[in-house]
């Protein structure tokens, strides 16, 4: 388990991480998100020891992190924002390294390293300079390292950034993967990702904790959850056809695509009634769907008077 209690850091007058606290169990892949700023890096480095906390505190596998550092160090992989390694080193060279300071010896050193390498197909430039790997290779070396002593806990800042749709696509597949028997921490600006990935995910700005729930919990917040989307033929007939619909509250156009959303009433279900008073004015829709919610309106909604309250 990882538990922060009340994590706080403080730069001067800046309060970088004001009072957060969280628990996280095995099976679960938390998402943090927040704006450039929020606090995400800041929080991460904390609970992976690399930096110390004003007040307050993380247990990482029941072991506090300031006190028990090798023990909480032992239980847990760290990927750090922007992956730095040793530039001149191979990755071949990197990782034997991080093997030896993992004391990782014997059967299991070969056996951990040829899956690492396989998992993060780092084959074809295990004998190149570090320094001289596409960004897309560097941060698969990084997460390389991260998971080379097989640790329950990982922390992931940022471990899609500058890869492409592919890599992203395996990255994910692989935290997914490792996520049955591990805890997983990642920090990311891409909401697809907290659907890909992630089973729960706190909001953070300002150094606070704004949100924590399930990407569905959240997408319940939005206002879309339970409009209805379509896109018609005839946008006039299909506005005529919805002004019958009496749970519907408003309607809105899109300028560009003319997509129309209807938004109910507090509290009422729509779609039935909306595509019966379509198919009775034989109105002609290309698209007619459901609306969950909308993550990134969320995020906006609770991240923006924060932001405005005055923190860059
Ligand atoms: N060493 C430092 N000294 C002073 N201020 C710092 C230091 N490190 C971070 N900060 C500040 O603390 C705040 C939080 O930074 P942090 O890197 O944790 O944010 P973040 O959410 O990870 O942002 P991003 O998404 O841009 O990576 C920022 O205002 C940042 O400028």
């Amino acid at each position: 388990m990882i538990e922060t209690t009340q994590l706080t850091k403080r730069y001067g007058n800046l309060t970088a991480v004001d009072g957060i606290s969280f628990k996280v169990e095995p099976g679960q892949v938390l998402g943090f998100l927040g704006p450039n700023g929020a606090g995400k890096s800041t929080t991460m480095k904390m609970i992976a020891g690399f930096l110390a906390p004003t007040s307050g505190g993380a247990k990482v596998c029941g072991y506090d992190v300031e006190s028990q550092p090798i023990e909480a160090k032992r239980s847990l992989g760290y990927l750090p924002e922007g992956a730095p390694s040793y530039g001149e080193m191979t990755p071949r060279a990197f990782l034997e390294f991080i093997a030896d300071v993992r004391g990782i010896a014997g059967d299991a050193r070969k056996r951990r390293l040829d899956d690492v390498i396989g998992r993060l197909q780092l084959e074809g430039v295990l004998a190149q300079p570090i320094d001289t790997l596409s960004k897309g290779f560097k941060r698969r070396v990084g997460l390389a390292q991260a998971i080379l002593h097989d640790p329950p806990v990982l922390i992931l800042d940022e471990p899609t950034d500058g890869l492409d749709p592919n890599q992203k696509h395996e990255v994910r597949a692989l935290i997914n993967a490792m996520s049955h028997d591990k805890i997983i921490v990642i920090s990311t600006h891409i909401l697809e990702e907290v659907h890909a990935v992630c089973t729960r995910a706190v909001i953070i700005a300002g150094g606070k904790l704004l949100a924590d729930a399930t990407p569905a919990e959240l997408e319940t917040r939005s206002r879309y959850h339970g409009a209805v989307s379509l896109t018609a033929t005839n946008t006039g007939e299909a506005r005529a056809a919805l002004a019958r619909v009496a749970d519907i509250e408003s309607i809105e156009i899109d300028p560009q695509d003319h997509r129309i959303t209807a938004f109910p009433k507090k509290g009422r279900a729509i779609f039935v009634a909306v595509s019966d008073a379509l198919k009775a004015q034989n109105v002609t829709v290309s698209e007619l769907a459901l609306e969950a919610g909308r993550l990134d309106e969320v995020f906006r909604t609770i991240t923006q008077p924060q932001i405005k309250g005055g923190r860059a």
